[in-house]
């Protein structure tokens, strides 16, 4: 018997190899990973969150947190939001425009959505301005796989690398992913990819990644 829960994961034996996967062959593996999760995990895994961010919000009270709304098999659900929302954090969602960097608007509650592009729900308040980014002290982004150097795998439209320049440069940029997502290997990267400088995921809590480089962040 393997005692290593790593051995039986899909991208979880770290074989050299691994390393030179192109981002489309990790988007295949990562997603269908994620697919094979039971709901009920994903359901457990959405609450950890939930009441890590539960906690995190004593410290955010008045802050505005870039938040996002998941779809499908994505970490995370409404209540997340809502438990930041009723400690009085400002969460702004993204709306999609186009090709151009994320639009924002905030997040009032469930019922102030509406659907949006590629399946997503976004708010039905006022679009707040591209650079509504720039007022947030902790953005929360969706990714399938971060490595240990912040380097982040998204869907691949390419938004959030699109979007993060107009960053806080003091803002915890936090890819959100399931615990076994933040990988060992390096991920492929391209000149283009904004570097997290935080994690967060349900059974690790939001952490500051070692090698993310040394500008001061306020949370992790
Ligand atoms: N919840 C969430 N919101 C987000 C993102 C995200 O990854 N997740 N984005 C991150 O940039 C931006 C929007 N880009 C997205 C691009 C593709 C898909 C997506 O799920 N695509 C399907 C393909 C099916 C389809 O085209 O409808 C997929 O990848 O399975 C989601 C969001 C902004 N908002
Ligand atoms: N700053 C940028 N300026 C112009 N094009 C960009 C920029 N960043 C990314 N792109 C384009 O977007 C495409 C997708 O990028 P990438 O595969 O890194 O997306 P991603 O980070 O996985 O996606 P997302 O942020 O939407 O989840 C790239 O091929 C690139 O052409």
């Amino acid at each position: 018997m393997n005692a290593d829960p790593r051995s039986e994961h899909p991208f979880g034996g770290y074989g050299e190899a691994r390393a030179f996967r192109t981002k489309d062959a990790w988007r295949d593996t990562l997603s269908a990973a994620r697919r094979a999760v039971p709901a009920a995990t994903r359901a457990a895994e959405a609450e950890a969150l939930t009441l890590i961010l539960r906690e995190l919000a004593g410290e955010l009270a008045g802050a505005t947190v870039c938040a996002y709304l998941p779809v499908r098999t994505e970490p995370g659900s409404i209540a997340c939001l809502e438990s930041l929302r009723e400690a009085g954090v400002r969460v702004l969602l993204p709306v999609v425009v186009s090709v151009g960097p994320l639009d924002w608007a905030e997040f009032t509650g469930p019922q102030g959505l509406r659907r949006g592009p590629f399946g997503l729900r976004e708010p039905a308040s006022p679009r707040l301005g591209v650079e509504a980014i720039g007022r947030a002290s902790l953005l929360l982004v969706p990714a399938l796989a971060v490595d240990r150097a912040g380097v982040r795998l998204g869907r691949g439209g390419g938004y959030y690398d699109r979007s993060l320049p107009g960053a806080h440069r003091a803002a915890t940029v936090a890819a959100v992913v399931r615990d076994e997502e933040h990988v060992d290997v390096p991920l492929p990267a391209e000149p283009h990819d904004m570097l997290m400088t935080s994690v967060l995921t349900p059974h690790g809590g939001l952490r500051r990644l070692p090698q993310a480089g040394d500008s001061a962040s306020t949370f992790a």
